[in-house]
């Protein structure tokens, strides 16, 4: 059996600078942390409330506390890392050594209504230059097209890690002895599907657009599509995404009237911008109504929301017609 390449070799084919090479791999390493104590749920005290609310007045779970703090440590030991930034962070900590070149951005723990039912979560990483080796949070606050790298952990069946640096997309799953092993060299989204993903349980609160889109799909064969749709959702956009990388299909978030200021449920800066640039990289597209690129909205604050319609390109368009 020939051998497989592994992360490091991977990215030494990139000919990445070095200090970006180092932060994946400290970013990956944290992954494999994380994933020791989501396997380990109960018997390590990881399942459960914290007690506390984060941030975006969610109640924070203990394993997202983990493995905000597992991330965070470990990046900021990296030398290449100028800064973090987290979903579980009111603000950004920079890093004390003055020789980082990198800000890293993430979701510790996606989809963490499923920690409790040992149901797939992940961990959600977007990866930017540092203006500064003593950055401020105006430094992080960069579109997803500066992103450098962008990288997703789904602890499901099997770990996985998928990664771009900007040169398409590529997936490893993590081996019994801890290495990444790449079983995906060049992941891509078929451009057209029969599968979407969406909350069927906010329908009421959507505009009209997304309903038009939505009440299309559901007519299936005898509709105006002309063809029946499967419907899937995971509750962790870190899974969905990744069915979506796997098989194609289409992910909603949409803005809705329940509270019609906040411009949806995900956040831009390591959910929608993260993801985009994975989605984009493997030929699909990534939007906030079908239209709108994710990548090119111009972030105001850290943990801005951001309504998200992703996925195959031909769907998207859909989505955009509708
Ligand atoms: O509760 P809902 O409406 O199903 O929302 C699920 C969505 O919320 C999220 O769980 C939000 O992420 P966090 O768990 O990181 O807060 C997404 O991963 C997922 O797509
Ligand atoms: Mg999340
Ligand atoms: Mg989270």
């Amino acid at each position: 059996m020939t051998a497989r390449t592994d992360l490091a070799a991977h990215l030494a084919s990139l000919a990445l600078p070095q200090a970006l090479s180092q932060t994946l791999t400290a970013a990956a390493a944290a992954c494999v942390e994380i994933r020791k104590i989501v396997s380990g749920g109960a018997l390590v005290g990881a399942l459960g409330a914290s007690g506390v609310v984060n941030v975006q007045d969610e109640e924070q779970k203990k394993l997202d506390v983990i493995s905000n703090d597992v991330l965070t440590d470990m990046l900021l030991a990296c030398p290449a890392v100028a800064g973090v930034a987290s979903e579980e962070m009111d603000t950004v900590q920079p890093a004390t050594n003055p020789t980082g070149e990198y800000l890293v951005l993430f979701d510790p723990l996606d989809g963490s209504s499923n920690i409790d039912i040992n149901a797939p979560v992940g961990t959600i990483v977007s990866v930017l230059k540092a203006p500064s080796a003593t950055p401020t949070e105006a430094d992080f606050l960069q579109s997803g097209r500066h992103q450098v790298a962008a990288l997703y952990a789904v602890y499901g069946g099997q770990t996985m890690l998928v990664l771009t640096t900007g040169q398409g997309v590529a997936g490893f799953t993590l081996s019994h002895d801890g290495q990444w092993l790449m079983t995906h060299e060049r992941i891509t989204v078929p451009a057209d599907t029969k599968e979407f993903a969406i909350n069927m349980s906010n329908q009421r609160h959507w505009a009209e657009s997304v309903q038009r889109y939505i009440d299309g799909c559901l007519q299936g064969a005898d509709g105006p599509r002309g063809k029946n749709f499967n419907m899937r959702w995971v509750a962790a956009m870190v899974a969905d995404v990744h069915r979506i990388l796997m098989r194609g299909g289409v992910f909603l978030y949409p803005w809705d009237k329940r509270e019609p200021n906040k411009p949806g449920k995900l956040r831009l800066m390591y959910e929608g911008n993260p993801m985009a640039f994975l989605i984009e990289q493997a030929g699909g597209k990534a939007t906030t109504d079908g239209k709108q690129a994710i990548l090119d909205v111009t972030p105001t604050e850290l943990h801005q929301r951001i309504p998200v319609a992703l996925g195959s390109a031909n769907e998207v368009d859909q989505i955009a017609a509708a």
